[in-house]
């Protein structure tokens, strides 16, 4: 079905925000007693990231937190999605709290509601204490208890205050990034270690989720990366590796989540041997109930049958497509299908969108402040009307996070890729609303009918 281009306002009560991650913006990682996550540590490592850029000082958010917020204010936000840097609320990942961490998310969220803007809280967006890495991270069992610990320490202090929870930001971007193709910290290639990853932090979601159960008397879910898989020929081949690279990213973690159960394609045809037989015990802990699910979407992937390893699927560049600067092809109709997917797949729980966005070539300020930015509007107008569409086709989407609110740290690239609606100078710490904070906030004050 076509994306129709008919201006349509959004259902009441549609959340519109934008969304951020702690390692991307606060800078100051090891400030006030916090402790080194992996990314601290990571970055540092030479090579690593793009020009070598660290999230030192980032956007300095640790230290503009409530300029930022007014900036938030300032464009009609109605939610803000930010994740907590676990390592300063437990600088050894366990055991001894750092008062003055938890102090810094106290305030920053009780000014997000003095400004009546929802928090949504992400506990752990990628920066794993160092600590833990130490102790084997994602590789170890224990991790499942120390993120429900972890968790618990931010139920206590901030339930009530935040009533959006999500344990987890994309485990499958940790685990593909992190343990198998070594692009993110902490670094690792292992065919053998990434299922073992992948698995404790689904048993540490399900962990948490049960935590938070005995604690919270609001809402949690999880977030992941989705990403429509479309074949790029009829062969047999090309339908076979479409399939795996869809089991791979797309069911591995929201179908134990849901279904108790985990794809069948990634121990038959994508892991083998390096995939253990793992015990009823963990699926029972992983298969928690859901309040909501988050989805970031950015892309699709047209895909053939190649010989990476171990997927041995990859993405055709498609000749007529639109490309970001990260090399992402801008899709739109793909939102609608995944969204359509999900709610046939697992029963239509209520969704957000978590993470959506571009990175484009941005020009500099302008002389009279403004920062025109064209293609990001385009994208974002195009990505909100396919989810109206998916909605009109029964899908339960309550909100929408840009990503991202400001430009910042992109992982590995460095700050060398531009998401945010809002520009950061980094040299002044100068933040400029774009065109497209402008656009944004239009589309929010008319409930999406401007759009
Ligand atoms: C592979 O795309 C993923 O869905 C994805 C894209 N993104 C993400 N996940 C992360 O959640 C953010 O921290 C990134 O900054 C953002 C932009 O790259």
């Amino acid at each position: 079905m076509a994306v129709t281009t008919t201006p349509r306002r959004f259902p009441e009560g549609f959340l519109w925000g934008a969304a951020t991650a702690a390692h991307q913006i606060e800078g100051s990682p090891m400030a006030d007693g916090a402790g080194p996550s992996i990314w601290t540590r990571f970055a540092h490592t030479p090579g690593m990231t793009v020009n070598g850029d660290t999230g030192d000082v980032a956007c300095d958010h640790y230290n503009r937190w409530k300029e930022d917020v007014a900036l938030m204010a300032s464009l009609g936000l109605k939610a803000y999605r930010f994740s907590v840097s676990w390592s300063r609320i437990l600088p050894e990942g366990t055991g001894r709290v750092n008062q003055k961490g938890l102090d810094f998310y106290s305030r920053l969220v009780d000014e997000l509601l003095s400004k009546g803007i929802e928090p949504l809280l992400t506990l752990y967006h990628w920066d794993l204490p160092a600590a833990l890495d130490d102790r084997g991270g994602w590789l170890n069992r224990d991790i499942a208890d120390w993120f429900a610990e972890y968790g618990s320490v931010m139920y206590r202090a901030l339930d009530g205050r935040v009533k959006k929870w999500v344990t987890l930001n994309e485990p499958w971007v940790v685990t593909d990034g992190g343990y198998l193709h070594g692009a993110l910290a902490p670094g690792h290639r292992s065919k053998y270690e990434t299922p073992i990853a992948s698995h404790n932090l689904m048993r540490a979601h399900g962990a948490a989720v049960k935590a938070y159960r005995e604690i919270g008397k609001h809402e949690i879910g999880l977030v992941v990366n989705i990403e429509p898989k479309y074949a790029a020929t009829e062969s047999a081949a090309d339908l076979a590796a479409t399939k795996r690279a869809h089991a791979y990213m797309n069911e591995q973690y929201l179908d134990p989540a849901i279904l108790g159960h985990y794809p069948p394609e990634l121990k038959n045809e994508i892991f083998g041997d390096a995939w253990p037989e793992w015990a009823d015990e963990d699926y029972a802990l992983i298969k928690q109930k859901l309040d909501f699910i988050g989805i970031n979407y950015y892309t699709r992937s047209v895909t053939q049958a190649t010989d990476s390893y171990p997927l041995k699927a990859g993405a055709v560049r498609q000749k007529l497509g639109t490309y970001t600067e990260t090399g992402w092809e801008v899709f739109p109709q793909g939102l609608t299908d995944l969204l359509v997917w999900a709610k046939d797949r697992y029963g239509n729980i209520p969704t957000y969108i978590t993470e959506n966005g571009a990175a484009f070539f941005d020009p500099a300020v302008a002389e009279e402040g403004r920062v025109r930015d064209p293609l990001r509007m385009g994208y974002l107008k195009k990505h909100l009307t396919a989810i109206r569409d998916a909605i009109d086709q029964g899908c339960d989407i309550r909100g929408y996070m840009v990503w991202s609110l400001l430009d910042n740290l992109e992982w590995s690239l460095g700050y060398s890729k531009r998401f945010g609606i809002v520009h950061v100078n980094y040299g002044t710490q100068e933040r400029t609303p774009k065109d497209s904070a402008r656009w944004y906030s239009k589309a929010i004050a008319s409930h999406g009918a401007s759009i």
